[in-house]
This record gives C-alpha cells, sequence and structure tokens, in this order.
C-alpha cells in the first residue's frame, strides 16, 4: 500500500470514531424491502452491513417485507394481487399466502444471509410473544375508506423478547405479519410495522432501504433530493406524496414524532449503504430529524 493510499484508508475508519462513540449501544431498525433485496451482490452487502453494525457495538435489528415475492408465489398459484392505496387486498386465502412467504422464505433467505457470519440472526415474526398486536385497517381511495380484508396497523408493540434476542448479542429478524385483537393473522406494510417497532423499542434510528435515492422535492418532474427535513415540514407534505413514498415516509413520521431521534430513507440499490449512512459524516440519503432540531 502506498503512503498515499494508507492515508486515505485511515480517514475514512477515523471519520467513524465519532459515530461508533455516539451509538454505542444504540438500537438501530433496517428496514429491509422488496426492491432493495433484488440481486444476491446487494443481499451480500446488506448481511455484511448488517454483521458489522453488531460487530460495532450497535444493536440492529431487521424488519422486512417481501412484497414482489408474495406476488410472485400468488401468481404462481393463479392469485391476483389487488392493491388500494398502496396496501396489498388480502383476503383469507392471501393472507395464507403472506404469512408463509414472509415467515417461511423470506425470514429464512435474511437469517441464513446474516448467519453466513456467524450464529446471530434469529428469525421471528410480529406473531412470535406477542411482538405485534394489529387491527384491521380500510385503505383510503379518494379520500374514502375501503375495506381491504386481513390488511392490519399496529395498536401495540410488546418488545421484550426482541430487548432479551438483543441482550444475548443477538440479530433480530422481523416478519412483520401481526396478531389482530380478533386472534386472526394480519398483514401489515413493513414500512408502517418497522416505524412502530422502532418506536416500540426506544430505537436511536429507523432506516428504511428502497429503490431511489431518498424523498425527491419535486417527484416525477424532478429528482432534487431533500437531504434534511423536519418532521413537520415532512407530515405537511404528505398528502402530496405519490404511490410507493408515503408508507415510507409515513414511517418516518410516526418514528420520529414517537421519540426515534433520526429516520432515514436510503438507497438499498447502493452497496453498503447502511455503512455509509451510520458511519460517515455526510450521510446519504434523506434524514427526517424532530422539528425543534432542524434549522
Ligand atoms: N417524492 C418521491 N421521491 C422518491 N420516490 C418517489 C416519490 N414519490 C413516489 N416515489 C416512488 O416510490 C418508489 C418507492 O416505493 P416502493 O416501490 O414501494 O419501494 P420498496 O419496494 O422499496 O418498498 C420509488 O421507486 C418511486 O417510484
Ligand atoms: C398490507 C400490505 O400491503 N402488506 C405488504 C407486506 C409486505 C411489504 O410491505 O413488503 P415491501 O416492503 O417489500 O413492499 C404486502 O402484502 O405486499
Amino acid at each position: 500500500m502506498s503512503r498515499e493510499q494508507a492515508l486515505t484508508k485511515a480517514a475514512v475508519l477515523v471519520d467513524a470514531l465519532p459515530w461508533l462513540e455516539r451509538f454505542h449501544g444504540k438500537i438501530v431498525v433496517v428496514k429491509y424491502g422488496g426492491n432493495a433485496m433484488s440481486s444476491p451482490q446487494l443481499q451480500r452487502a446488506f448481511a455484511e452491513d448488517i454483521v458489522f453494525l453488531r460487530y460495532a457495538g450497535l444493536k440492529p435489528v431487521v424488519v422486512h417485507g417481501g412484497g414482489p415475492q408474495i406476488t410472485e408465489h400468488l401468481n404462481r398459484l393463479g392469485i391476483a394481487s389487488e392493491f388500494r392505496g398502496g396496501l396489498r387486498v388480502t383476503t383469507p386465502e392471501a393472507m395464507a399466502v403472506v404469512r408463509m412467504v414472509l415467515t417461511g422464505q423470506v425470514n429464512g433467505d435474511i437469517v441464513n444471509l446474516v448467519n453466513d457470519h456467524g450464529p446471530f440472526a434469529v428469525g421471528m415474526s410480529g406473531e412470535d410473544a406477542g411482538l405485534l398486536t394489529a387491527e384491521r385497517r380500510p385503505a383510503i381511495v379518494d379520500g374514502q375508506p375501503v375495506d381491504i380484508g386481513q390488511v392490519g396497523d399496529i395498536v401495540a408493540v410488546d418488545p421484550a423478547a426482541v430487548h432479551a434476542l438483543l441482550d444475548a448479542g443477538r440479530i433480530p429478524v422481523i416478519a412483520t405479519v401481526a396478531r389482530g385483537v380478533d386472534g386472526l393473522s394480519y398483514n401489515v406494510n413493513a414500512d408502517t410495522a418497522a416505524a412502530a417497532v422502532a418506536v416500540g423499542l426506544g430505537a436511536e434510528k429507523l432506516v428504511v432501504l428502497t429503490d431511489v435515492e431518498g424523498l425527491y422535492a419535486d417527484w416525477p418532474a424532478s429528482t432534487q433530493i431533500i437531504s434534511q427535513i423536519g418532521v413537520d415540514d415532512l407530515a405537511a407534505l404528505l398528502p402530496g406524496l405519490s404511490s410507493g413514498m408515503v408508507p415510507k415516509m409515513e414511517a418516518c413520521v410516526r418514528a420520529v414524532t414517537g421519540g426515534v431521534r433520526r429516520a432515514h430513507v436510503l438507497d438499498g440499490r447502493v452497496p453498503h449503504a447502511l455503512l455509509l449512512e451510520v458511519f460517515t459524516t455526510d450521510g446519504i440519503g434523506t434524514m427526517v430529524l424532530p422539528a425543534k432540531e432542524h434549522r
């Protein structure tokens, strides 16, 4: 290694020091979603980042979706997928598939990826140990509530089992199926669930990985990224946002309003986006912070 290369590498490591100090022992909830899971290389980089956080002394918790995988499986069974207001219409028949794909397939795949590095990851679903309790929610279409079946919103989080795993040095990997107050299983949007988990655990950060650089100011007319925004300003923008960004930004608002210090939306197509966000001064993507801290 040349002296110049050595200095550059050392500078990268030293840049991480204040963040290592600040986040030591802190809980970071990472939402890993359908489109950020797209290639084996990105999946491996994601697993490396999660294990890196754990070895660096943080407490990562993974909350995952799997919308594309659910749709693929439903297609194979000849069941059409329909979305209303960004949420999947979930009949009892579809719910059985959602539960099987999220808890049986996607959860196991992520657990395996992380465990290539050691016996850290433990898979669980929101139904385990009373972690997530949901209430049936309608979709809002043209301002009107529409019933979409077994789709829930989280009304209670019991974080005890997750804390126990974290205290034992494990990395919880959570599938977003919840138990309803009526005892049925509920399909919960993974962004929404990740925010509820972050608030319930008292996390320092919520990081949502997606397939764009972050929140664009005037999408689709421009791709000028908003790098920082106060939660009040974001809440005011929510009604004007379209499609996939809505649950993500609602999740950020909920998390920060619920006491999580920072919420981020990052480009999951960039390898190691998570490490860059946590350990570099500039960060990447869109950061949402409490109104009083936003200048
Ligand atoms: N203001 C905006 N800024 C960025 N992306 C936006 C915006 N409004 C809508 N989008 C859309 O939201 C999509 C991300 O949501 P989605 O596809 O549901 O992500 P994921 O599969 O990662 O959960 C982007 O690919 C983009 O098409
Ligand atoms: C109610 C609802 O729409 N649930 C989602 C749950 C999975 C999810 O959110 O996955 P991504 O994060 O990969 O989109 C669904 O059935 O697709």
